[in-house]
């Protein structure tokens, strides 16, 4: 993974190289029978910018605007407004010569189950006019990067979902595009599955590609993502690295389990009383255990435990777990958002932003 942060508005057009620049880029589609009914804004002035060799993940809940935004920069949907560069090329007024230059993942992977991995791919390859011989090193050369040396030669139809998947990600990068997008590449895939595209794709930003990502899986853009959008209505709600938004957006969580006789419900009451150090509303785990907020890390962990010190309630454990991008997913697309702190120096918020 590259160690890019980025600060978006802290960036000039001209110190770092854009692999992929959206700006006010809007899509609405129309319900009802022939598109005559109400208009849905599903990506809604949607900015963002992602600079050359970073991955850039795209988070959401469910009908976010995530596949809509990435069928956009892939040039399957039409952008109603906006502008959408890839490589500098605008991808509403040129999508043809986009082509060329981007990747998508999905297309690839039932090419023709007759057909083995390698052919498959040398197929791929051909298509995009490579010469045949050209088309036979290149496939060669992806099915050895992506692990399926063993299979190379049996029909794509016996692959498992795993395999297929690394297929369809070597299909997606044998024209070595500049910009890969990736659209959910792991959904349905067990951990090992996960686990070998995660390795693939960081091999791929080795090469000085770029990544657009979007994911269900909050511990796969943690773990790949250099930068993170989170979208909710089709707009941006926050973006930042991975570790700016869990520091601006997650709370941690301080867990206390009491000894049987340690008056459980006496120390939930007190902790209800901490909101002035930072202690969130308390949720009771199970007759020993209780779990609470802790907005300010390790200070408010520190008065809440003096505090159950205070009313002597038989502390047997007390730990605090770090904040996890999963918090920051729900603090930020939950119905009723909280409103968030000030934006800190990596993070921005969707009113900074436009
Ligand atoms: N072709 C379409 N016609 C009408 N509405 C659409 C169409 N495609 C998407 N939408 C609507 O646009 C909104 C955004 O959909 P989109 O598929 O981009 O969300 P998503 O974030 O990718 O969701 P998911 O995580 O469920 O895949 C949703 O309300 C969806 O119902």
């Amino acid at each position: 993974m590259t160690p890019t942060s980025i600060t978006p508005t802290s960036i000039s057009p001209t110190s770092i190289s854009h692999a992929l620049v959206l700006r006010g880029v809007t899509k609405t589609f129309a319900s009802g029978p022939f598109g005559r009914g109400t208009r849905h804004t599903a990506v809604d002035h949607l900015d963002l910018t992602v600079p050359a060799g970073s991955i850039h993940a795209i988070l959401g809940p469910n009908g976010a605007g995530k596949t809509t935004t990435v069928s956009m920069v892939a040039t399957l949907l039409r952008a109603d407004s906006g502008e959408i560069l890839i490589d500098g090329v605008d991808a509403v007024a040129d999508p043809s010569a986009v082509r060329g230059l981007i990747g998508v993942s999905g297309q690839y992977a039932a090419v023709d189950g007759n057909l083995s991995g390698f052919e498959n791919l040398r197929m791929v390859a051909q298509l995009y006019g490579m010469s045949r011989r050209e088309a036979s090193a290149r496939a060669r050369e992806m099915i050895d990067e992506l692990d399926l040396t063993a299979a190379a030669d049996r029909p794509m139809r016996t692959y498992s979902g795993g395999m297929r998947r690394r297929l369809d990600l070597a299909g997606a990068i044998i024209n070595r595009p500049s910009l890969v997008i990736l659209d959910e590449p792991t959904t349905g895939l067990d951990p090992r599955g996960r686990r070998q595209i995660w390795r693939a794709i960081d091999e791929l930003t080795r090469t000085g590609a770029t990544i657009l990502l979007t994911t269900q899986y909050l511990e796969e853009a943690d773990e790949l993502a250099d930068d993170i959008t989170v979208v909710h209505g089709g707009a941006v709600h926050a973006r930042g690295t991975p570790e700016s938004l869990k520091r601006e957006f997650g709370d941690a969580c301080l867990t206390v389990e009491l000894t049987r006789t340690g008056a459980l419900r006496h120390a939930v009451d007190v902790m209800t009383t901490l909101a002035h150090v930072g202690s969130g509303n308390p949720e009771q785990l199970d007759e020993v255990r209780f779990r609470v907020q802790v907005d300010g890390g390790t200070r408010s962990a520190v008065a809440a435990v003096r505090a159950l010190d205070e009313i002597d309630a038989d502390v047997v454990d007390a730990s605090v777990t770090a904040p996890t991008l999963e918090n920051v997913f729900l603090a930020l697309t939950e119905p009723n958002e909280r409103a968030a702190g000030e934006p800190g120096d990596e993070t921005e918020r969707v009113d900074d932003v436009r």
